[in-house]
């Protein structure tokens, strides 16, 4: 693939907090328009890789670039979207959506929030809504900024199962219709496998596995494809390397 086509590299990205080194050497290669999931074992450095590509932090080995560019300093051309949604309690929902930007934006912060349905709700304050409504804000609110890269750390882990397969079509809708580049931190395997061309596994600082996803959207749960994907990779994550792709093969779904 050309250079230019990679919206993001990591090349030997390290991270460490004092002794302890939770990412040691991580090499990615993100295209324009994919949807990445990371997933691995608790702690393992996935909110800390996305941290480093929001440019929240700093690399302590490594580079990160965006086209080309290192990522230093807040990147301007990502959006960062979080398990808790962190709305302004004191602030009306449009006025959460169109934070920070001046200017005659009320036109935009509505067609952001009609994209997520809510446009109902443009004049509520956020205490009135329920979980799944504050992240459908705050997918409108990284959505108004139209980001090149979308960093999705968690944003359905407090929701109800139903609510967060509802999510799952919308962010899947919203990327396709927008088509950013998606990253997403999730516990979750059957919401990488739903969402994701790729899942990427961390362990022990490093990127254990990499796998495409190749079944077509939208993707059904119940399909046997489906579950041997989610399988194979919860087993790398329990196991990891003992698998490999023995199942694949065994099942003969690939
Ligand atoms: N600012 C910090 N200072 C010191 N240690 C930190 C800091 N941020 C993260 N860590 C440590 O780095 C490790 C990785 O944290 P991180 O949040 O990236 O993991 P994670 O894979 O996202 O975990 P989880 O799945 O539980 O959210 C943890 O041991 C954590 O305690």
């Amino acid at each position: 693939m050309k250079e230019e086509q990679f919206v993001l590299k990591a090349e030997h990205v390290g991270k460490a907090y004092g002794d302890l080194h939770v990412l040691k050497d991580i090499n990615l290669q993100i295209a324009k328009g994919e949807f990445v999931a990371v997933v691995g074992k608790s702690g393992c450095g996935k909110s800390t890789l996305l941290r480093l590509i929001a440019g929240l932090e700093q690399p302590t080995e490594g580079t990160i670039t965006q086209n080309g560019e290192k990522v230093a300093g807040t990147n301007g051309r990502a959006r960062m979207m979080f398990q808790d949604g962190r709305l302004l309690p004191w602030k009306k929902v449009i006025d959460n959506i169109d934070l920070g930007l001046t200017g005659g934006f009320k036109d935009k912060a509505m067609e952001a929030l009609r994209s997520v349905g809510l446009e109902d709700k443009a004049k509520h304050y956020p205490q009135f809504l329920s979980g799944g409504q504050k992240q459908r804000v705050a997918l409108a609110r990284a959505l108004i900024h139209e980001p090149e890269l979308l960093l999705l750390d968690e944003p359905l882990g407090a929701l109800d199962a139903l609510t967060r397969m509802e999510m799952q079509n919308l962010i899947e809708e919203v990327w396709i219709k927008n088509q950013f580049t998606a990253i997403l931190v999730t516990h979750d395997v059957e919401e990488a496998v739903r969402l994701a061309d790729r899942v990427i596994l961390l362990a022990d600082g490093e990127v254990k596995m990499d796998k495409a996803i190749s079944l077509p959207r939208p993707r059904i749960r119940t399909q046997p494809a489906f579950a041997a994907y989610t399988e194979g990779i919860l087993g790398e994550i329990l196991n990891p390397g003992f698998q490999q792709y023995d199942r694949r093969k065994a099942i003969g779904k690939f």
